[in-house]
């Protein structure tokens, strides 16, 4: 668990974040969201002491970080950044060694959880394990930042921006795989980001911030259903709220379950039970169906959902 009681930093007459008071619980991810210079990236810095706060208090599962020795802190948290940070001289295999290194960990270890990593990442290790950062594609430098974050099995990854300078539909690949490593592995993340949508689609609980302070610390669902102010409204789009709720539950949630289910049949799979209900809609809209069957993931189909069931309930 994180928590931040009162914490201040300034930079010379600048109050860059005030006075914020944020608890993230273990396991969750918290995404701060925010326009430019609102205090988002300084907050995020302040957690693993590349910053110290000029006054309030950081606590890790309890114990206040100023006690702690600001490398070993370092060493726990994960950390990963827009344009990866990876050294340019290093192999793939090397970055992601780093911080096991630093441990002194056996090289067996050490190369079997580069392995592990690389796979958990989807970039298979035959191909990608030596090369250099300037020989890879945006999207694969950027889960080899992600790969060398969790190297030492941290509990806490600090994400800033991390999928910002690529392009939206790898971006999309990279945020759907941050939600299946994020089942898999569960750490307690804090992700800054100024795309709602991308806050929306990642978050436990999302904090909006505006001028160094914490507006509104809330699910993604009591965010657009009740935002505490013009400005959280304004951020998440009045108009399509709608739709935004409707991408945040699963079909599973409005399907209607078949007894018992079909057996697979290749290619018909079209809509998952994990899917989303705007997904559904759309699959609906554009081929001009009143209801679509839904599959499980082994492929069996296990039931239909219809559109005027998600119209009427979807959001
Ligand atoms: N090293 C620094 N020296 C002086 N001022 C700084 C420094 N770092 C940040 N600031 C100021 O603190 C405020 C918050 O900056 P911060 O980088 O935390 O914002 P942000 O929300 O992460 O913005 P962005 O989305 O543009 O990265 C801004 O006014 C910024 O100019």
């Amino acid at each position: 668990m994180i928590e931040l009681r009162n914490v201040t930093r300034r930079f010379g007459d600048t109050v860059a974040v005030d006075r914020v008071n944020l608890t993230i619980e273990t396991g969750e991810v918290c995404v701060l969201v925010g326009s430019s210079g609102c205090g988002k990236s300084t907050t995020l810095r302040m957690i693993n002491h590349l910053l110290p706060h000029s006054a309030g208090e950081i606590l890790v599962d309890g114990e206040d970080t100023t006690a702690m020795n600001p490398q070993q802190l370092r060493l726990n948290m994960g950390y990963v950044i827009q344009g990866t940070g990876l050294f340019p001289h290093w192999t793939v295999a090397r970055n992601i060694a780093m911080v096991p290194r630093l441990l002194k960990w056996p090289r067996q270890r050490i190369d079997a959880r580069v392995d592990e990593l690389m796979k958990l990442l989807d970039l298979d290790p035959a191909t990608h394990a030596h090369k250099y950062p300037q020989q890879l594609s945006g999207g694969q430098a950027q889960r080899v930042g992600v790969a060398r974050a969790l190297a030492a099995d941290p509990n806490i990854l600090l994400m800033d921006e991390p999928f910002g300078a690529v392009d939206a539909i790898t971006r999309e690949n990279l945020q759907l795989e941050m939600l299946r490593i994020q089942r898999q592995v569960r750490k307690t993340t804090v992700f800054v980001t100024h795309d709602i949508d991308e806050a929306l689609k990642l978050a436990s609980r999302i904090a909006v911030m505006d001028q160094g302070r914490i507006i509104q610390h809330d699910t993604p669902e009591n965010i657009l259903r009740r935002p505490a102010s013009d400005f959280v409204e304004s951020l998440v789009g009045k108009q399509d709220r709608g739709l935004k709720l409707m991408s945040l539950r699963p079909v599973r949630d409005l399907m209607t379950p078949h007894g018992s289910p079909k057996p697979s049949r290749p290619g018909a799979d079209v809509l998952r039970e994990d899917d989303n209900l705007r997904l559904a809609l759309s699959v609906m809209l554009w081929q001009d169906l009143p209801q679509v069957a839904v599959f499980n993931a082994r492929g069996e189909e296990t039931g239909v959902i219809t559109r005027e069931r998600i119209i009427q309930e979807g959001a």
